[in-house]
Formats: C-alpha cells, sequence, structure tokens
C-alpha cells in the first residue's frame, strides 16, 4: 500500500467554507464566491450608477425649454454649463434643447446596454460559482446530515436560496446603487432649481421611506410564513410522488388528498395574509406619494400664479414647476424602491445564511493535511470502535475489534439491528466513530481523503439506487470510460449478464428512475456488477443478494469467489449460506462482536450462530430455550 502526503490539501474546493467565518452572510457570499468577477461586478454597478445622471436631464430641458422658448419668460440657462456658451438666439437654443435631449436618450441607453451587459455576466458567474461550489458541498456532507434533512430542504437550497442570489445582484446592489443614485441626482437637481421648495417637499419621501420600512417589518414574517407552507406543501408532493407504490398498495389516495388538501389550505391562509397586507399597504403609500405630488402643484401653482406663497421667496417659473413636479415623481419612486431594497436584502440575507450554514455543515471534515491512500493492500482493522448515532444514547456499537488481513473474504452476521452496515458504514467513513479507530492497512480512515478511501472500496447496499439512463451507464458508472468488455466482464461476474442480454435493448435499456424498471434481484446483479468495474481493493456487499432467488445466488456465490479471490471482501447476510465459505465469520449481537471464526468453528462452539444456523436448516429442536424467547422478544433475525 502505500499513503503519500497530498500537498495542496484535499480540502480546497474553491470556494468550501469548511471553516466559514461567522461575519455577516451577505458579505461572506460575496468575499467567498464573487472575488474572481469583482472587475465585472464594480464596472457594472459604475455603469447602472453613472446612467441616472443622464436619465434625469429631460425634465431639466423640457422645463428650460417652456420657460426660455416657448413662454419666454425667463433666461435660457442650464446647469453646470456656463452662459457664455449658449445660444442666444431662440431657434438655435431649441436646436440645442433638442440635440440635448436626443444626446441624453442615446446616453441612458448606450450606458444601460453596457451596465446590463456586465452586471448580468457578473450575476450568471456569481450564481454559477455558488451552485456548483455549494452542490459540491453537499455532495461531501456526512450521511448524518442527510439523516437530519429531508431532500425537499436540501434541494430548496440548492435551487430556491441560488435563484435568490440573483435578487441580491440585481434587486439589492444593481437597484439600491440606482435608487440611491436618482434620489441623490434627482435632489440635487431640484436644490438646483428651487432649494426653499426641495428643502420642504424633502419631509414626503422620507416619511414614505419610513413607512415602506415600516411595512417591510411588519410583511416580513407573513412571507416567511408562506416560504415555510410552500416547503411543507413541497416535502408532502414529493413524498406522496416518492411513496406512490405504497398508497396505491394501501388504498389510501383519500387520505393523502385530504392531506395535501391541508397543507395546500394553510398555504391558501398564508398567502391570504401576506397578499391581504400587501393590498392594504398599497393604496397607503401610493395615497402619500399622490399628495407629494398634489402639495408641489397647489404650492408651485400658487407660487407661479400669485408669487411666493407662506414663507417662500424669490420667484417659481412655471418650466421649473414642471421639472419639480416630474423630479417629485422620481424622488418618491426612488425612496420606495429603497425601501424594497432593503427587503429584498432581507430575504438574501437568509438565503445567504442557509447557503452558508450548508457550507459551514461541511462535516466530512476532512483533514487539510489527509493522505491519499494508493493502491491499498486491503487489510483492514477495527480498533475498540464504540459508535452512537447523533441524537441516541445507546451506542450502536461497542467495543467493536477485529482484523482482516488482504484478500480475506469476512462474513458479518446476527439480528436484525445488531448494527452490521453500521460498521461497514464507519469503513466507507460515512460516519466517524466517537473512540476507537478503523484502519486500511494501519492508517487510520480519518487520516486519508474521503475520495481516495472510498475509490478503493467497492460498496453494494442492501437497497442499491440504480440511476436514471441505461443498464450499460449504471454498470460502467464509476468508470463511464470503462470499454464493453469491461462492463460485460462486471455484468457476467455479478450474474447480470444473461438477464440484461434478454432486456429489449441489451445493454442499452433503459432502467426508468431508481430503476424502477428491473426487480429487485436484478437492480441488486446491476450494482454488484457497477461496484466490481472500480476493481477496488476491498468489496462490501451488505445484503447485495438478499433479492436475488436461491438458484442465482449459487451463480453469485461461484463467481464470487473468483472476484473475491485477490481483494478483501466483507459479506453482510441474514442467509448464512451466503456467508459460509467466508475466510472468517463475525457473530455481532447488539452492538457487539460475540463470536468469530469459521463456519465450522462457530458451529462446534454452539452459540448464536450454530442456533442461526439451524434456524436456517429447519432443525428447530437444536434451539437452545434462551434462543426461542430471543426470537419471540422479536430481537434475532
Ligand atoms: N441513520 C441512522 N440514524 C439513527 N439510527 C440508525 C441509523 N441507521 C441505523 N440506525 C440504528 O442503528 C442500529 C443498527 O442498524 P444497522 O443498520 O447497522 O443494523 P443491521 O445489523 O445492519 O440490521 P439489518 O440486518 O436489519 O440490516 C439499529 O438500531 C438502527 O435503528
Amino acid at each position: 500500500m502505500g499513503v503519500t502526503a497530498n500537498g495542496d490539501g484535499a480540502d480546497d474546493g474553491g470556494g468550501n467554507g469548511a471553516g466559514a467565518e461567522p461575519g455577516h452572510p451577505v458579505v461572506w457570499l460575496f468575499d467567498e464566491y464573487a472575488r474572481p468577477h469583482w472587475k465585472q461586478l464594480v464596472g457594472g454597478l459604475s455603469f447602472s450608477t453613472v446612467e441616472q445622471i443622464p436619465a434625469r436631464l429631460p425634465p431639466v430641458l423640457v422645463g428650460v425649454a417652456i420657460d426660455a422658448v416657448l413662454l419666454n419668460t425667463g433666461p435660457f440657462r442650464l446647469p453646470l454649463v456656463p452662459d457664455a456658451w449658449l445660444p442666444t438666439e431662440m431657434a438655435d437654443q431649441l436646436t440645442v434643447l433638442i440635440a440635448l435631449l436626443v444626446g441624453s436618450f442615446a446616453a441612458v441607453a448606450l450606458v444601460n446596454y453596457f451596465g446590463r451587459r456586465v452586471l448580468g455576466r457578473f450575476g450568471q458567474s456569481f450564481q454559477h460559482e455558488i451552485r456548483t461550489e455549494v452542490f459540491d458541498t453537499v455532495q461531501r456532507l456526512e450521511m448524518g446530515y442527510f439523516d437530519d434533512h429531508d431532500t425537499g430542504e436540501v434541494m430548496s437550497v440548492l435551487n430556491d436560496d441560488v435563484q435568490e442570489v440573483q435578487t441580491l445582484v440585481f434587486g439589492v446592489l444593481a437597484r439600491g446603487s440606482t435608487m440611491t443614485m436618482t434620489a441623490v441626482a434627482t435632489y440635487a437637481y431640484m436644490l438646483w432649481l428651487n432649494w426653499q421648495l426641495a428643502v420642504v417637499l424633502a419631509v414626503v419621501p422620507f416619511a414614505l421611506f419610513a413607512l415602506s420600512y415600516w411595512f417591510s417589518n411588519w410583511i416580513e414574517p407573513k412571507h416567511m410564513a408562506v416560504r415555510e407552507r410552500v416547503g411543507d406543501l413541497n416535502s408532502r408532493l414529493n413524498n406522496n410522488v416518492d411513496g406512490v407504490s405504497v398508497i396505491k398498495t394501501f388504498g389510501t389516495e383519500r387520505a393523502e388528498r385530504e392531506r395535501v388538501r391541508d397543507a395546500s389550505g394553510d398555504l391558501r391562509t398564508a398567502q391570504w395574509d401576506a397578499h391581504w397586507a400587501q393590498a392594504t399597504m398599497d393604496p397607503v403609500s401610493r395615497t402619500v406619494s399622490q399628495l407629494a405630488r398634489v402639495i408641489t402643484l397647489l404650492v408651485g401653482g400658487i407660487w407661479v400664479l400669485t408669487g411666493p406663497p407662506l414663507f417662500f421667496t424669490g420667484t417659481l417659473t412655471p418650466g421649473a414647476l414642471f421639472t419639480f413636479y416630474v423630479f417629485v415623481g422620481s424622488l418618491l419612486t426612488a425612496m420606495q424602491g429603497i425601501a424594497e431594497v432593503v427587503d429584498g436584502y432581507q430575504n438574501g440575507k437568509a438565503a445567504a445564511t442557509r447557503l452558508r450554514d450548508i457550507v459551514a455543515n461541511d462535516s466530512v471534515a476532512e483533514r487539510r493535511d489527509a493522505a491519499e491512500l494508493a493502491d491499498p493492500e486491503g487489510a483492514v482493522a477495527y480498533d475498540d470502535v464504540t459508535f452512537s448515532y447523533p441524537g441516541r444514547d445507546e451506542p450502536t456499537l461497542d467495543g467493536v475489534t477485529f482484523d482482516v488481513e488482504p484478500g480475506d473474504t469476512v462474513g458479518i452476521v446476527g439480528s436484525t439491528g445488531a448494527g452490521k452496515s453500521t460498521i461497514l458504514k464507519l469503513l466507507l467513513r460515512f460516519y466517524d466513530p466517537d473512540s476507537g479507530a478503523v484502519r486500511v492497512d494501519g492508517t487510520d480512515v480519518r487520516d486519508v481523503t474521503v475520495e481516495s478511501l472510498r475509490e478503493s472500496i467497492g460498496y453494494v447496499s442492501q437497497d442499491p439506487f440504480l440511476f436514471y439512463g441505461a443498464v450499460r451507464e449504471n454498470i460502467a458508472y464509476a468508470d463511464p470510460d470503462a470499454d464493453e468488455e469491461t462492463v460485460v466482464e462486471a455484468a457476467k461476474l455479478a450474474g447480470a449478464h444473461e438477464f440484461v442480454a434478454e432486456l429489449p435493448d441489451g445493454y442499452d435499456t433503459q432502467v426508468g428512475e431508481r430503476g424502477v424498471k428491473l426487480s429487485g434481484g436484478q437492480r441488486q446483479r446491476v450494482s454488484i456488477a457497477r461496484a466490481i468495474v472500480r476493481d477496488p481493493a476491498i468489496l462490501v456487499l451488505d445484503e447485495a443478494t438478499s433479492h436475488v432467488d436461491n438458484e442465482t445466488e449459487v451463480l453469485i456465490q461461484r463467481t464470487l469467489d473468483e472476484l473475491a479471490a485477490d481483494r478483501t471482501t466483507f459479506l453482510v447476510a441474514h442467509r448464512l449460506s451466503t456467508v459460509r465459505d467466508a475466510d472468517r465469520i463475525i457473530v455481532v449481537d447488539d452492538g457487539e462482536v460475540v463470536e468469530r471464526g469459521t463456519h465450522e468453528d462457530l458451529l462446534a462452539r454452539d452459540g448464536l450462530y450454530a442456533n442461526l444456523w439451524n434456524v436456517q436448516v429447519g432443525d428447530v429442536t437444536a434451539l437452545p430455550d434462551s434462543f426461542l424467547r430471543r426470537v419471540r422478544r422479536g430481537d434475532t433475525a
């Protein structure tokens, strides 16, 4: 065997936040995933911010046109342009105004085009980066995570929360900077036009902003409730579609329909609550903003017609009133927009928190200095291993100790729930022991990279999962480049070739979702072939032939000798004939190894194994009373 140092650290899959800093989730998100694209981000935001300057120009130009050209009631003046540069002839003035109007439209269009392009590119790359890195992390999460989180929940983070990132970029960053710039630019123009009116009217947008902000806090729990109800309904729908065969066999369609109806009813109530709140708020904020327009027109109209009212001084021209009226609208829209940005930010922050929680949950906890397990010989040792599943008080494994020589075949037998599968899951590092160690070729499995460890092990579980696709793709799953000969050879060794050859399209036959178009025994054989293709040093067959008939098992047994000849093989089985010829059999009872030896040794010992054997060969008279009492209690296989 060889254990080689993995110089660059196995845990460097960009963006992997195994040690994600606590800090602010949104800052973390950008720091972690936006860095490679920061130029696009800065460029895009600059474009969309700068765009607001020419975008505010048209009302000013029209205002000047009304006063200086159409009504001829004031001088021809433009902001930031020295009077000496401006024409004195009215026709020339109109031409200049129209040229500037066209120029401002063109500038807005051009800057907007570049802004959208650059920021759009950033948004897509940022989202892509997050999606792939978070998916990568999800793949490396330890099994304990999936025991506690249902598929719908994980899918919702991978789909909805990653989608929400777009809102953070466009709805918060881009819109936030645009709206802020609009508010600043508009207000600056308003101050330039008539500072007194601008100061007085400033109260309205701020009141509107405060109102919107209060409203977004008020409605947030309602939105949250809607999201939770959507999650509940999705989980229920998911479960029903996944468990459709159970529903049909039990004829529980009516009960399921009621449950879906209830979940949908809860969603309807939550949605109505949020909708009602929104529907109440809209007219309120609309009234406030309309009021600001009315006040502008009222005060401004009196001012234009009869001179400055109340405490105002100076003059207000009709053109300036027009510009002001338009700007008040822009300012109100901008302030409302900023409040919505705050709302969007809260959603984005919640999504970023969930994404960070997943990434920080990178509980495979691969050591930074983990080594590669290269070409192991296949010696396996369990050294006083104790393990409890999270949330369980009683240890599932207690002081499990045994050694396996390279190339040996070991049978693991015992009662249902004794801990047989758990022993092997620790070898694969689906879980880590609470104390003690599992070693491969003398190296603790926690000291090697998870990838190299699992590459050395071919694992076939009790209920194998086949991927949607052809038989061939499923067999060649671990090695997509495997040639026809390798695939067929593996299928022959797994006792699958005969039935595959008889399928309508042979190795190209589609197996359906999760392999639904194959029988349980056929699925098991395809998955054994899949494990063999990898040519692993260690082969783990966990009840891998439980669904095949006795005749097929005999065939698999024969090839198993060939298969197991040069690799360490673990066989977990209730059917003891499967393990009879193993070099050693380990008998597990209630998480402890209670007997070990060859089939003959164990029969001679006349202990638990001998009793299990007598049950299977039908020699009931040989069973002691103590064993029969156990069977009655229901804790024996
Ligand atoms: N993911 C899990 N979370 C919590 N407890 C678990 C989990 N998986 C198994 N267990 C518990 O651990 C114990 C041992 O389970 P294990 O699957 O190892 O038994 P087994 O001997 O392989 O049983 P069987 O022969 O029925 O497959 C059982 O009591 C089971 O309920």
